[in-house]
């Protein structure tokens, strides 16, 4: 499987994915945003970050980027795409997954480790994760998932969510382990062909026993076995 993290100006999680990957034994390239090129990647990463300072809302001039061209036919063909954090706010902001990324409830930018439960049980990110919760970082301002109550529906009928924010042990619904006022506690989400997936945690950043936490390398090895099925 060949991964490729695109680089915008402003992304600053792109060589922790890289790095990621990189001791998962998994080759790797970047690929700068104003090129046209995905070099035969089967796997497209939109890493987080600030791209273009966040301006107007987060992703929307990302979501321009010349590279998004390609990326946008590849996931329209099937192709595997994954948007962390800012990804995830790009995606958005291209319609390839369904939801808004708003001002996290606070107002205030949060970076903390949060817990995170899987949903979905025929996504390839989450249908092999058995623990009842995973401890991954965030690191967002805009991180508020939101759609209306009858997306709401269709993405849990659907099984859309993949992860919901959680307790350590798993349960959902306190408000105060919704690190950003999330509705219905939502962390990620996949689109309807179950080819592209957002998430605002960072499991990249949890991939390596140096940094004393590896949950985020199991949510990434789940990746790897369901994408090489
Ligand atoms: N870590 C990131 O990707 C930051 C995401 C985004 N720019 C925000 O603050 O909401």
């Amino acid at each position: 499987m060949k991964f490729g993290v695109v680089v915008f100006p402003g992304s600053n999680c792109d060589q922790d994915a890289v790095d990621a990957l990189t001791l998962m034994d998994q080759q790797v390239v970047k690929l700068w945003h104003k090129d046209h090129d995905l070099q035969g990647c089967d796997f497209i990463i939109l890493p987080g970050g600030f791209s273009y300072g966040d301006y107007l809302r987060t992703g929307a001039v990302a979501r321009f980027s010349p590279i998004m061209n390609e990326v946008i036919a590849h996931a329209k063909r099937g192709g595997y795409l994954m948007g962390i954090c800012n990804g995830f706010q790009i995606l958005a902001e291209a319609r390839l997954v369904p939801g808004v990324l708003l001002r996290n409830t606070s107002q205030k930018y949060v970076c903390k480790n949060i817990y995170l439960k899987p949903q979905s049980t025929d996504a390839l990110l989450t249908a092999g994760l058995d623990k009842p919760a995973y401890k991954i970082p965030i690191a967002h301002g805009d991180g508020r998932y939101f759609v209306d109550n009858d997306t709401l529906n269709e993405l849990n009928d659907n099984g859309q969510v993949l992860f919901r924010y959680c307790d350590e042990f798993g349960n959902i619904g306190e408000d105060i382990h919704n690190p950003n006022g999330s509705v219905d506690h939502i962390a990620g989400v996949c689109n309807l062909e179950k080819n592209v997936f957002g998430m605002m945690p960072h499991p990249e950043r949890a991939a390596d026993s140096m940094l004393g936490n590896t949950d985020g390398r199991l949510i990434l090895e789940q990746l790897l076995k369901g994408a090489l099925v």
